[in-house]
């Protein structure tokens, strides 16, 4: 949590990302690559323009022994180049959407922390029905890899009053994603 507040303060402070015209409900500070709709850049040009912080290798780590955990092959040798650090409070969401703007295949690594919500999975097509609800709660790891790399997914709801009183975060949500982005300086 103490990182969260360092990363949120800047040199690119958390914001919410404009996307067609209309500021997203979540907030976003991002590491290593910034991202806006729908590219990636080092410096932040729809804030302030400053460089993004690095990502830190903790957290590169991290996503190593996440895919780690999930039988993925080669997880040592995953090198993702960015994180987006998401915080959602009560009323916030994230519609249906493709992580698509990276130009590596490699997978993404998403972890949640606060409250939980419901995750929204679909297929790799379009937006279309069926859906797959899964409450994802604090401490919980999911994996876009493979076939699932580029499945629609979005977050319909916070639910309240879930976060665990050990997780430093009482109201709202953060989400973390790794990601390889595939570019270069
Ligand atoms: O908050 C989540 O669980 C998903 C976040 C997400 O889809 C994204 O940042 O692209
Ligand atoms: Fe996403």
């Amino acid at each position: 949590m103490a990182a969260f507040h360092q990363w949120a303060a800047g040199p690119v402070p958390i914001r919410s990302a404009t996307v067609r015209g209309h500021p997203m409900s979540v907030r976003t500070v991002c590491l290593g690559w910034h991202w806006q709709p729908y590219r990636y850049s080092r410096h932040a040009g729809d804030v302030n323009g400053a460089r993004v912080l690095p990502l830190p290798e903790w957290l590169i780590e991290l996503g190593r022994r996440a895919l780690a955990s999930v039988g993925w092959p080669d997880a040592a040798a995953y090198r993702p180049d960015t994180a987006l650090i998401n915080f959602y409070d009560a009323g916030a969401k994230m519609g249906l959407h493709q992580d698509k703007d990276e130009v590596s295949p490699d997978p993404v690594v998403s972890l949640s922390v606060g409250e939980a919500c419901v995750f929204r999975f679909g297929n790799t097509e379009n937006r279309n029905r069926p859906h797959t609800d899964v409450e994802l709660r604090s401490g919980d790891l999911f994996v876009f890899g493979g076939p699932a790399r580029l499945a629609y997914h979005g977050v319909t709801t916070i639910i309240p009053g879930t976060a665990p009183d050990d997780c430093g975060l009482t109201d709202g949500r953060i989400n973390i994603t790794l990601r390889a982005t595939g570019l270069r300086d």
